[in-house]
């Protein structure tokens, strides 16, 4: 595997069973991202991209193939490994912003830190420096019901960094957001692409949305379709 290869599917199939049903959703996916990509992935309603985000995020395992992460293999990886193995290299962001309502922003951001071995001092300063990049370093003490959805946004984008992950996910990180708000959030996702060197992959419904990305991949049926890379 080369040195600028971060991720590497290969012949990967994923089905469901329901009931006595088996839906195939992927068969012999192969896939290759490089370190510093930004990706877009689009296609219609059903084609797979929440599964193929979340078959990279060590969520969901693959039916058959193989998963290469860094040059190691994760998908033969136990449910703990790969806990360890996430909450060191993945960072994820949702539509929803899935923060919990009962804790404020700076224990929100503090969350994926609680499963490595930092001291709560070195916690706490990850914390801040992670609110700062984002600009909410003063509204630490805020609750999720005190902030708006793009000022939620943005501390689920501080949870995603705040333990220096490789990958970024985010599946439909602007969905739920005004074009303006949109806007703001994709300028500091491309930020921490180009400045900070995060490699990301963004499953989009949005055309404006993929603009940001350095190359957008369409997937349908569970195949890629098509590839378009970025002027
Ligand atoms: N746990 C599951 N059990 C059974 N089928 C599933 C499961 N998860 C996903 N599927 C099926 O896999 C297919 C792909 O789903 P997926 O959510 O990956 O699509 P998507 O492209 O992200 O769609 P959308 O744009 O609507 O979010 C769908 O037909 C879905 O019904």
């Amino acid at each position: 595997m080369s040195q600028d290869v971060l991720f590497q599917l290969n012949g990967v199939s994923k089905s469901f069973v329901k009931g006595k049903e088996k839906i195939s959703i992927f068969d012999d996916l192969n896939m290759t991202i490089e370190r510093g990509d930004f990706l877009a992935i689009m296609g219609p309603s059903g084609s797979g991209k929440t599964t193929l985000l979340n078959m990279l995020g060590g969520v969901d395992q693959p039916s058959g193939g193989e998963i290469w992460f860094d040059g190691a293999r994760i998908d033969s990886l136990s449910e703990g490994e790969l806990t360890r193995w996430r909450a060191h290299n993945i960072g994820f962001i949702f539509q929803f912003y899935n923060l919990m309502p009962m804790l404020n922003a700076a224990r929100n951001v503090e969350l994926p830190l609680l499963l490595t071995k930092l001291s709560k001092t070195q916690r706490r300063a990850n914390v801040e420096t992670a609110l700062t990049l984002v600009g909410l370093s003063d509204r630490a003490k805020h609750m999720p019901s005190e902030m708006s959805g793009g000022q939620q946004q943005r501390v689920a984008i501080a949870r995603a960094i705040v333990s220096d992950p490789k990958l970024i996910l985010c599946d439909e990180p602007t969905g739920d957001l005004d074009r303006e708000t949109a806007d703001e959030i994709l300028e500091m996702l491309q930020l921490l692409n180009r400045e900070h060197g995060k490699t990301i992959v963004m499953v989009t419904h949005d055309p404006a949305a993929a603009r940001y990305a350095s190359q957008t991949l369409y997937l349908d049926k569970g195949k890629f379709v098509q590839r378009e890379v970025a002027a």
